[in-house]
């Protein structure tokens, strides 16, 4: 949301029925912005039994990941050489493209809380071949801009140019819509 939006959505609140539905009409792209094995506030019913071919289309779809943790919290730190390790045996097996992947070290605002160190997430960012950034998605727009570049440079330019066109394009439009009216709806 705030890579697409500038905006930091504190809680999620009295936003979320505007926003689940304007997601839901681009829930792929979504689905890729979403950490991509976290729980989230706009998860999109499922039975148990599905989930796991799920995951595997998801993963199937995307171009790219973003894995996101927390720096105040080692688990969800500790579990990203499985995640990578399951993407990449999920898309390596079929091609022989590097897939891109960029880590993210977030709430870096909450220095005081911070459990999981720069050096430690740049080492295994570098271990597992795949970029890295850290940033404060409340602090500031800059980071997230930066983790989204940073992304699609490590796409290669023949699949963006098979890509490209309306889908992102789309998706800030009706982003942008559902603030506009939330704007509106509160003058
Ligand atoms: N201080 C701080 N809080 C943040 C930051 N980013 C997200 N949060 C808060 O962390 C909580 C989780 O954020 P979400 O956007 O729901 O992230 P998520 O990965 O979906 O996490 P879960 O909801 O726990 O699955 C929310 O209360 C956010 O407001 C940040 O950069 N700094």
């Amino acid at each position: 949301v705030r890579f697409l939006t500038r905006r930091f959505i504190g809680e999620y609140g009295d936003m979320g029925e505007s926003l689940t539905s304007s997601l839901a009409i681009h829930w792929e792209l979504f689905l890729c912005l979403t950490p991509l094995f976290c729980s989230c506030p706009f998860s999109f019913p499922q039975d148990q039994a599905d989930q796991g071919s799920s995951e595997e289309k998801r993963i199937q779809w995307a171009d790219s990941f973003v894995l996101v943790y927390s720096i105040c919290d080692r688990a969800s730190f500790n579990i990203l050489p499985l995640k990578v390790q399951f993407i990449k045996a999920a898309k390596e097996g079929l091609s022989q493209e590097k897939v891109p992947i960029v880590i993210v070290g977030n709430k870096r605002d909450l220095h005081h809380q911070r459990v999981v160190s720069s050096e430690e997430g740049r080492l295994l960012a570098l271990s597992l071949d795949c970029g890295f950034y850290e940033v404060s998605a409340a602090e500031a727009y800059h980071g997230a801009l930066m983790v989204f570049h940073g992304l699609a440079e490590r796409i290669p330019d023949t699949r963006l140019a098979l890509k490209k066109g309306t889908r992102i394009r789309g998706i800030v439009k009706s982003m942008s819509a559902v603030f506009a009216r939330k704007r509106t709806d509160s003058l």
